[in-house]
């Protein structure tokens, strides 16, 4: 028994939780409606049960099914914003995509052809993983719907632009090296943000800062913070359509457990949540989410993390904002309680205005 929320403007929501209690039925993400049961979508969910492109710990072809079990707590307005997604915009989940766990080249193609259909309508699409593999073919789909190269904003552990793993070009670790050979990222606007933990050596930060990657690191958003962290974000990307590519693994192995490459030392799910929100008023195409291992996972603490990055990435995507007009996560509850915005230091709020 489904009991889509009707929202104010006539969009179908989530399974209100009210009425069917939450953990009742099938999983959808954040108990959307399918996507067949709408009749078009602004925003996409989609997942992609794939995990053949891993270096070390297999499992992320269960990450999708984990965010959406972890997603069904998920309430509709989000108060960091002031917005309700699902009743600004349509969002639907769209399920899974059938791809070919034996040949990673096809289930490439697959992920492109689908991500292409998928946005056919204009759709936006944030993508639930799969391992890193993924994002290169959602870029090109990506690149090819904004119809130039477009930014992209790397949040990992990893630089994922090696070359190859024992010979193989699409893996993993590969993803961000391939798209720039292929010129689908714009190379003055792209950036990694979280990297730390050892390299094969420093030919891999030589070649990354080659093909124009810009590196903030997890100690560096430590020592800087959150806001300056996305101050130097915003200034290099300014209103260029923009692709978030999230591996859960640019959290600290404390605050994600379940991945498949964990690195110690990384940031924690509450500076990701807002750094997210400091990018309200940019202009986000695609997304996604990946690297989610449930097997390693502990009281869903992966897939809770996942899923609310995923809501995040949701509520800018669904956001009106007038770009320039309100600069990052301004409108935090604590900020309307106490009728002032006690986040940002003295003389930021003029700095940050674009
Ligand atoms: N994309 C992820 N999560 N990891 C890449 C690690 C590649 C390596 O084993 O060196
Ligand atoms: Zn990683
Ligand atoms: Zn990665």
């Amino acid at each position: 028994m489904e009991e889509l929320r009707i929202e104010a403007n006539g969009n179908l929501g989530p399974i209100d939780s009210s009425r069917i209690p939450r953990y009742a039925g099938a999983a959808t993400y954040a108990r959307l409606p399918r996507l067949d049961q709408v009749a078009k979508a602004d925003v996409t969910v989609v997942g992609v049960p794939f995990d053949s492109g891993v270096s070390y710990r297999p499992g992320a072809r269960f990450g999708a099914n984990h965010i959406r079990e972890a997603s069904r707590l998920l309430r509709p307005y989000n108060p960091a914003w002031d917005v309700s997604p699902f009743e600004n915009v349509q969002v639907a989940d769209a399920g899974d995509m059938a791809v070919n766990p034996f040949n990673i080249n096809e289930a490439i193609e697959t992920v492109q052809q689908n991500a292409l259909d998928l946005t056919a309508t204009g759709s936006k699409l944030v993508t639930l993983g799969g391992d890193h593999t993924i994002a290169l073919p959602l870029l090109r789909a990506a690149a090819e719907r904004a119809g130039e190269p477009i930014a992209m904003l790397h949040f990992d552990a990893h630089l994922d632009t090696w070359d190859t793993y024992f010979g193989a070009e699409y893996t993993h670790g590969t993803p961000f090296r391939r798209a720039v050979e292929e010129g689908i990222l714009d190379t003055e606007a792209i950036s990694h943000i979280g990297t730390r933990g050892p390299l094969y050596g420093k030919k891999d930060l030589d070649d990354d800062h080659r093909f124009g990657f810009g590196i903030v690191t997890s100690a560096d958003v430590y020592y800087q913070g959150v806001l300056e962290t996305v101050a130097k974000v915003r200034d290099r990307i300014g209103s260029r359509p923009l692709y978030i590519s999230v591996d859960i693994d640019v959290l600290d192995p404390a605050h994600a457990p379940g991945t498949g490459t964990p690195e110690a030392g990384g940031i924690t799910s509450r500076e990701l949540l807002e750094i997210i929100r400091g990018f309200r008023g940019m202009n986000l195409v695609g997304a996604d989410v990946v690297e989610v291992a449930p097997a390693y996972d502990h009281a869903e603490i992966t897939g809770v993390a996942a899923s609310h990055v995923a809501y995040e990435l949701v509520t800018l995507m669904a956001d009106k904002a007038v770009p320039g007009d309100r600069f990052g996560a301004a409108t935090g509850y604590a900020a309307q309680a106490l009728g002032q915005d006690i986040r940002r230091p003295a003389g930021f709020a003029a700095a940050g205005k674009e």
